[in-house]
């Protein structure tokens, strides 16, 4: 496994303010990490840092082996930043925008050329390239800024929430060209929205208050669920009263919910229930309308995990 994004101990004070408060992970090629947690968790201030637009407090980061703060040059040829918001330069075209880019880049002639080209293939923004960036939608203004991201087909990416503010198909447009390009990169995303780390993410780390407070592949992240390894079976209402009995006393079970025409076995830790409740149903000759193993929520654990008011049940 090459580490192409390692951070350790990093660290930003705001005065008082914590924003940053020794944070410590590394990033291989192949990976997309989400990086996740609520408002003012500290997500953009890391990635400012690893993209060096901000100097730590503490700790260092490091990009493909070169030190943000030591080898600024060397970092930036290998990365690519999608800053909060995709700024621009509204009263440029897109085309006069990338050509800025590539020519802040250093890059020339043919392949300054086909640099620019790839890049407008890629975020689809041929149709276009010579209205000035002000006038564009929203979800095109954000392609503009992943095109100038992608132009020098960096190693690194790092895209602060690159899906805030679209619309679900702009959303699911940007998710595939990430995916697209995830193999032979390391990626870092942040966002607030689960299901994108469901539907692009290898892994999550979520933080709040400036510290990590979990690390792991979104199945692991699920299987901190109170609803992990649940059953919940589907009934007509007259049939509830006897499943809720059949189902009082399931081996391995955690628990019985009940919602709109639903019972729910909550399963003890590592337990696996779905036999028994298939065959209680059948011994109490109840016919369910559907039985569905539960994988967990996502987005049950980031509330539990960065909420420490309220103690959920984690691992
Ligand atoms: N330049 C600054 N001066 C003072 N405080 C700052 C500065 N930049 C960020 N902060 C503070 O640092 C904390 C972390 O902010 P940051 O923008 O990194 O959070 P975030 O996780 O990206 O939040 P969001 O999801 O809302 O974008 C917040 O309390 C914020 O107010």
């Amino acid at each position: 496994m090459t580490e192409m994004i390692k951070v350790s101990g990093l660290a930003k004070h705001f005065g008082p303010i914590r924003a940053v408060d020794g944070i410590s992970f590394a990033v291989a090629r192949g990976e997309v990490l989400g990086f996740l947690g609520p408002n003012g968790a500290g997500k953009s201030t890391t990635m400012k840092m690893i993209t060096g637009f901000l100097e730590p407090t503490g700790g260092s980061a490091e990009v493909c082996g070169f030190d943000v703060g030591r080898q600024p040059i060397e970092v930036k040829r290998r990365i690519g930043y999608l800053p909060e918001g995709a700024p621009a330069y509204g009263d440029m075209t897109p085309l006069g925008f990338l050509g800025f880019c590539a020519d802040v880049r250093g890059l020339k002639g043919a392949d300054r050329k086909a640099k620019i080209e790839a890049a407008i293939d890629r975020t689809t923004l041929g149709g276009v390239l010579y209205q000035p960036i002000d006038t564009l939608s929203k979800g095109f203004k954000r392609r503009v800024g992943l095109a100038q991201a992608l132009l020098h087909d960096p190693e690194v990416l790092v895209l602060d929430e690159p899906t805030d503010g679209l619309d679900p198909n702009q959303k699911h447009e940007v998710r595939t060209l990430i995916g697209s390009m995830a193999k032979d990169k390391a990626i870092i995303i942040s966002t607030h929205i689960l299901e994108e780390v469901d539907a692009l993410c290898s892994r999550a780390v979520v933080i709040a208050g400036g510290q990590i407070v979990a690390d792991g592949t979104p199945a692991e992240l699920e299987a901190r669920s109170r609803l992990h390894n649940a059953v919940t079976v589907r009934l007509k209402k007259s049939a509830l009263p006897a499943a809720r009995k059949a189902l009082a006393d399931i081996p391995g079970a955690a628990g019985l919910e009940e919602g709109d025409g639903t019972l729910t076995v909550l399963a003890q830790r590592r337990k696996t229930i779905l036999p028994a409740v298939s065959q209680a149903l059948r011994d109490a000759d109840i016919a369910a309308d559907e039985i569905r193993l539960e994988r967990g929520r996502l987005d049950e654990v980031f509330r539990d995990i960065t909420n420490p008011k309220k103690t959920g049940e984690q691992g």
